[in-house]
């Protein structure tokens, strides 16, 4: 998958691309349809979409909000077929422009876009005043052709949205997440080095950042681990506690993942943890032998719970 950070210059092999647009945050059921339609069209199969996401550079004292890293999201576009990944900059440039200057320098001039799938409740342009009827008319004016997608209503009758994955993780229930996404929530990145603790209690755990993201219910989780690269690489159950560590005083959240049955130097290598369970609240105990209990019992009922997947 090639990604392309502008919109000018763009070489022939690039322009006539069949492209999905949106922010694609946790790559889910209903953006993977709009993909379909995409898919569809004449040409490379293409995705348009926006670094930082408009809403991080609209509101930038909100707390984290993203499902994942540009990074993971790119990962996943190429896992589903994507050719061409137009991360567009979002700068003033980009965001000043009209929903006609977006239509006619972007998606046309700039691109030579030949098909455009958005979902119905799509809006673009400063001020976003540009809608799914506007965008058609755009379309035929400027050459490429526009496809609607439905919003795709999930089990319980909720739209399937980014913003509802979020709430179901903040209320801890990762399966909910997991029914809309299509596939588990996953925290991708690197193992970064920790207090050396986890050792001493007889669980090493892979450390990992979750700047930027979304934070779940805090606590610990029965989860899903995939080690990506390396000598160790290879998919492995596990516990992890998502949270602050009350018990040593922390304050900045982490994600922590003990795995089971393993052994190996981890530290930089790139992890995919995807959350399955929520087990219970981090807490913090009445000293260090109540908290090695506890991560015992933990460790028990998230094999439990593995195991029966
Ligand atoms: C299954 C599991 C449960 C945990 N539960 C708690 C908890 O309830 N409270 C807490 O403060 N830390 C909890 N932790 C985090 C440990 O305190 C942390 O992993 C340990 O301090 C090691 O930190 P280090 O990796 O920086 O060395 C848990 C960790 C695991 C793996
Ligand atoms: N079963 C395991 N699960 C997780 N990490 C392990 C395991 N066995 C060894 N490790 C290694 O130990 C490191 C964690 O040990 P720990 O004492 O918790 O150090 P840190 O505080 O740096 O996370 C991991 O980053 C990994 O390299």
């Amino acid at each position: 998958m090639d990604i392309l950070r502008e919109y000018q210059n763009i070489d022939a092999s690039h322009r006539g691309a069949s492209v999905a647009i949106g922010n694609f945050d946790g790559v889910h059921l209903g953006h993977q349809k709009v993909l379909d339609l995409a898919r569809q069209g004449p040409g490379p199969l293409g995705v348009l979409t926006f670094e930082p996401h408009p809403r991080e550079v609209f509101f930038p004292e909100a707390p984290p909000f993203r499902l994942m890293s540009a990074t993971a999201r790119a990962n996943r576009l190429a896992k589903l077929g994507v050719e061409t990944l137009f991360e567009l900059s979002f700068n003033t440039d980009l965001s000043g422009l009209t929903a006609r200057e977006f239509a006619q320098s972007v998606l046309a001039d700039g691109l030579g876009l030949s098909r455009v799938v958005v979902g119905a409740d799509f809006c673009f342009g400063k001020g976003r005043a540009g809608d799914v009827a506007t965008l058609k008319d755009f379309g035929a004016e400027f050459g490429f052709e526009v496809v609607v997608a439905d919003i795709l209503q999930g089990d319980t009758g909720a739209a399937v949205s980014s913003t509802n994955i979020r709430k179901a993780l903040s209320d801890g229930n990762p399966r909910a997440a997991a029914a809309m996404l299509g596939h588990w929530h996953r925290v991708d990145g690197p193992v970064v080095h920790g207090e050396k603790r986890g050792r001493e209690l007889g669980f090493p755990t892979a450390n990992m950042n979750l700047d930027g993201l979304h934070l779940p219910k805090l606590g610990t989780y029965a989860v899903l681990v995939d080690v990506l690269e390396g000598p160790h690489a290879g998919s492995y159950h596990g516990a992890a506690s998502l949270g602050v560590r009350p018990m040593f005083n922390g304050s900045v959240p982490n994600l922590e993942t003990f795995l089971f049955d393993f052994k190996g130097d981890l530290y930089g290598t790139p992890l995919s943890v995807g959350l399955v369970d929520f087990l219970r609240p981090e807490q913090s105990f009445n000293g260090i032998d109540a908290l090695i209990s506890q991560m015992d019992a933990d460790c028990q009922q998230a094999r439990a719970i593995l195991r029966d997947l």
